[in-house]
């Protein structure tokens, strides 16, 4: 019995994953990849007086291309192997216990091939791009943020204030940090009423849309309830750490149908994205979180504190963004069909004399976030977000940056402090 089918045709309605595998000492590719179609579908480490010929036809998995040289395994995935609507049981299925057979040394996976069936079954954004764009009449720019710092510590008055500062100095978006939740010096509850009245106060003052991207992670009941907190007091976004608060949790707020947009943030991921050789990569996970649902998704900057290459960072742009992602050396064909396109969001480590980089390597459909990069501006949080607007004005106008700065003093600052 083998799961190895080099002439199978993946139909369009298989999943397809496709891995990086690794052998063990002494075996070779085949017998690897048999061992993860296997796990993976219907299989386990013997045979089966129970798997009935019916099962074997119709749910196996099928390993189509083996790639010596590169290491590479895919596999198609029968449909009817998968409850579509039930994200997490997928991923318990391709994504669960292969990555601990002592029958593979290690193993990635770099890309889901998702066929149209199971797209239909999700929801994804509810704005992303083009209503994140309305919703704030920014139209022909990236968007500007920055994270409250220090990331925690601040009391919730002192919060709103910092928040106040970024919005006059010029940012679109502030964002609590993704492990600000309701500590004993900063309540959710607090924190939200005193930001949101700044967020007002900012907004006539500049004529100009304003975020607040509260973080709303929990326990998912708590979540809910925060969740329904934000929904009355009118603010439009939450935030919500996907990848620590899980797959049936982000799948299932989604599903509550709140009003609220949702901001993306991944911390942990690195956890299982950053090892080349073992893990899911990130293109793969943002993929997830393009189904699930959210609006905008931290993906990397290129140029800042966090890793991923450019080339990297630009293909999970592509990839949450196109409505039809072509093929290339790492990953498969994607079509969307409905499914919106999410804000990409670059954040880590940015300050005002990262913004053309980032530009040139994303385009105009992100948010360019930055927390020390406006805080640690030598004349505090609103001459930092002076100094990230003029950053972006210059880089829109096609100005250098250090000649723009010959005549705009925030950005100069900036530049001396960052850049040299
Ligand atoms: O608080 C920050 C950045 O702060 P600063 O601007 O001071 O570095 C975010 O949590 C990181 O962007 C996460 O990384 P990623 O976006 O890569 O997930
Ligand atoms: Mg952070």
């Amino acid at each position: 019995m083998t799961y190895i089918d080099l002439n199978y045709q993946p139909r369009e309605s298989d999943l397809l994953v496709w891995f990086r595998a690794e052998p063990p000492a002494g075996k070779d590719m085949k017998y690897v990849a048999d061992r993860i179609a296997e796990e993976s579908s219907i299989g386990t480490w013997t045979d089966l007086k129970t798997l009935l010929p019916e099962i074997w036809e119709k749910l196996r998995a099928r390993v189509y291309e083996i790639d010596e040289k590169n290491k590479y395994v895919k596999i198609a995935y029968p449909l009817h192997l998968f409850e579509i609507k039930n994200m997490p049981a997928i991923l318990a299925s391709v994504a669960g216990n292969v990555f601990g057979m002592k029958s593979v040394e290690a193993l990635r996976v770099l890309d889901i091939r998702f066929p149209k069936e199971l797209i239909q079954g999700y929801l994804g954004p509810k704005y992303g791009v083009q209503g994140v764009r309305e919703m704030t009449k920014v139209y022909d720019r990236p968007f500007l943020g920055t994270i409250i710092k220090p990331k925690i510590g601040l009391p919730a008055k002192m919060h709103a204030e910092v928040a106040y500062e970024a919005w006059v100095g010029g940012l679109d978006i502030v964002k609590d940090d993704e492990n600000l939740a309701s500590q004993e010096f900063n309540r959710f509850e607090e924190r939200l009423a005193l930001t949101l009245e700044k967020k007002d106060i900012a907004e006539e003052e500049t004529g100009e849309k304003k975020i607040y991207l509260v973080n709303i992670t929990a326990p998912y009941k708590e979540m809910i309830r925060r969740a329904e907190l934000v929904q009355d007091s009118g603010n439009e976004f939450v935030m919500i750490d996907v990848f620590i608060s899980g797959f049936s949790a982000v799948q299932s707020y989604r599903e509550e149908g709140f009003k609220m947009a949702i901001h993306a943030h991944r911390a942990m991921h690195a956890a299982i994205t950053r090892n080349p050789e073992h893990g899911i990569n990130m293109l793969t996970l943002a993929k997830v979180y393009r189904l699930l649902g959210v609006d905008n998704l931290h993906i990397g900057t290129a140029v800042g504190k966090m890793e991923g290459s450019a080339k990297e960072v630009s293909e999970i742009r592509e990839e949450i963004q196109l409505e039809n992602v072509p093929a290339n050396e790492s990953r498969f064909e994607q079509k969307w069909y409905e499914i919106k396109p999410v804000l990409a969001v670059a954040s880590g480590g940015l300050h005002p004399g990262h913004v053309p980089a980032v530009v040139d390597i994303l385009g105009k459909d992100i948010v360019i976030q930055a927390g020390g990069g406006v805080h640690g501006h030598p004349e505090g949080t609103r001459a930092g977000a002076k100094a990230m607007r003029e950053a972006l004005e210059a880089k829109m106008q096609g100005i250098p940056l250090e000649e723009y700065a010959k005549e705009h003093k925030e950005l100069r600052e900036a530049l001396e402090k960052f850049l040299h």
